[in-house]
């Protein structure tokens, strides 16, 4: 059988771009995926074209991958079916434009853009375009996750009323980060919630949205705890979901960097509980690369379940890692999945993602500007903007 081959162009070269590039290079057939495979075939540096030729052999690319010194020319490099835009998210509203304007399609990092207005225009973009499009929310893809919505939508837990889910490390903004890192930066779109808080949201949806036949946006109260810079140190949130017939269903979702969902970051405490009135699903930190599930049913059943990543794979921690190896040698980290899922969007000519839809994507991006709205929080003009294009 002939493969399905994606040519990948990597844009920025950065923590997460080294490792979902190495993660391109574990065989699918690992994870029984035998219908496709991926390859790099160019990748781009905004430092310089030596930095991306770097990264090339980071990931082991071919040598027939070529290099560049700018975004603009990755994405005008005509063997480069797909980019996956790996910046801060101040940048991705720009850098996806830049790649759909150039007619690509497009696996963007998480948190999508800065702001729903910013998701709109690139989301209406891409359909004028006909072009794929995705957030690369790459739990989603996950079996374990694939398992945590059909046990959610399955009845066994009855019906679902309340998910906890929590992501959340203890590095106190005044000790762990540089003013200029990411994390804490306005000028970077800096903050726990659009960091982390997402994959909190991320557990919450998809067992209590997602799922759904006919979904409603939901409502949401929160209160933030600020850094002296600004963003989010800690958020809280209480999301109320509409249901036709089983009356609102709640979601507390939480993330901060003061005090952690996981003290030794060993994945001794559950990130998620989704609760039904016949049990609860536990889904073990961390929340964004779970790895161990617990379902407990009224009736006295217990199952545990493990969940490692297929390999092999080196073994990393990530570049800004916080504390815990959720990346143990000899599994992959996971990234594949995604990167999986838009093979085969593209073999079968689908123009989203099948587990979160670009209007889910944009359903949260709603919840996270309503969050920063009730606590005033306000990123830079310039990268709140969805003028296009701008220097950043
Ligand atoms: N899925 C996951 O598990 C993870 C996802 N992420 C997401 O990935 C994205 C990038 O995060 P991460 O890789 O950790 O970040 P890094 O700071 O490690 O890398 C970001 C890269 O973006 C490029 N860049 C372009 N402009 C700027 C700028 N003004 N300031 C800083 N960098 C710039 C640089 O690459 P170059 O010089 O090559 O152009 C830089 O190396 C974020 O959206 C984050 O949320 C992050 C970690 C884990
Ligand atoms: O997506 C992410 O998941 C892991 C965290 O370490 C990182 O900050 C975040 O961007």
């Amino acid at each position: 059988m002939s493969k399905f081959q994606l040519k990948w162009g990597i844009l920025a070269t950065g923590g997460i771009a080294e490792s979902f590039g190495r993660d391109l290079s574990v065989n699918p057939e690992t994870r029984e995926r035998n219908d496709i495979e991926h390859v790099v075939v160019a990748a781009a540096s905004s430092t310089s074209a030596d930095r991306a030729q770097a990264y090339l052999k980071e990931v082991s690319a071919p040598d027939s991958a070529k290099a560049y010194g700018s975004y603009k020319e990755l994405v005008s490099d005509l063997n480069v079916d797909i980019i996956y835009v790996a910046t801060p998210h101040s940048h991705h509203y720009q850098n996806v434009m830049l790649a759909l304007e150039a007619g690509k399609n497009v696996l963007c990092e998480k948190a999508l853009t800065v702001n729903a207005a910013q998701t709109e225009a690139l989301i209406k973009k891409a359909r004028e375009e006909d072009l794929f499009f995705m957030e690369a929310v790459w739990t989603r893809y996950f079996p374990i996750s694939i398992y945590a919505r059909e046990t959610a939508s399955s009845g066994t837990l009855g019906t679902v009323e309340r998910t906890f889910a929590d992501l959340a490390f203890s590095m106190p903004p005044e000790t762990s980060f540089d003013p200029k890192n990411r994390m804490v930066n306005p000028d970077l779109a800096g903050g726990a919630l659009l960091d982390l808080g997402i994959y909190a949201l991320t557990w919450v949806f998809q067992s209590l949205y997602t799922v759904q036949k006919n979904p409603k946006p939901p409502t949401v109260v929160s209160a933030v705890r600020k850094w002296e810079s600004g963003v989010d140190q800690q958020t809280s949130m209480l999301l109320t979901f509409p249901r036709d017939k089983e009356g609102d269903a709640h979601g507390i979702a939480t993330t901060g960097m003061r005090c952690a969902t996981d003290p030794d970051s060993n994945g001794h405490a559950p990130a998620v509980r989704i609760q039904g009135d016949k049990g609860e699903l536990m889904v073990f930190h961390p929340a964004f690369r779970p790895t161990r599930t617990k379902l407990v049913l009224k009736d006295g059943t217990v199952e545990e379940k493990n969940w490692p990543q297929p390999g092999p794979g080196k073994g990393s921690g990530f570049r800004n890692g916080f504390g815990g190896n959720f990346h143990p040698e000899g599994e992959g980290m996971g990234m594949f999945w995604e990167a999986d899922e838009c093979a085969h969007a593209l073999k079968e000519g689908r123009k989203e993602g099948k587990f979160e839809s670009l209007n889910e994507s944009l359903v949260i991006m709603k919840v996270m500007d309503e969050v920063r709205r009730q606590n005033g929080m306000k990123l830079p003009d310039k990268i709140e903007t969805t003028d296009y294009p701008v220097d950043l």
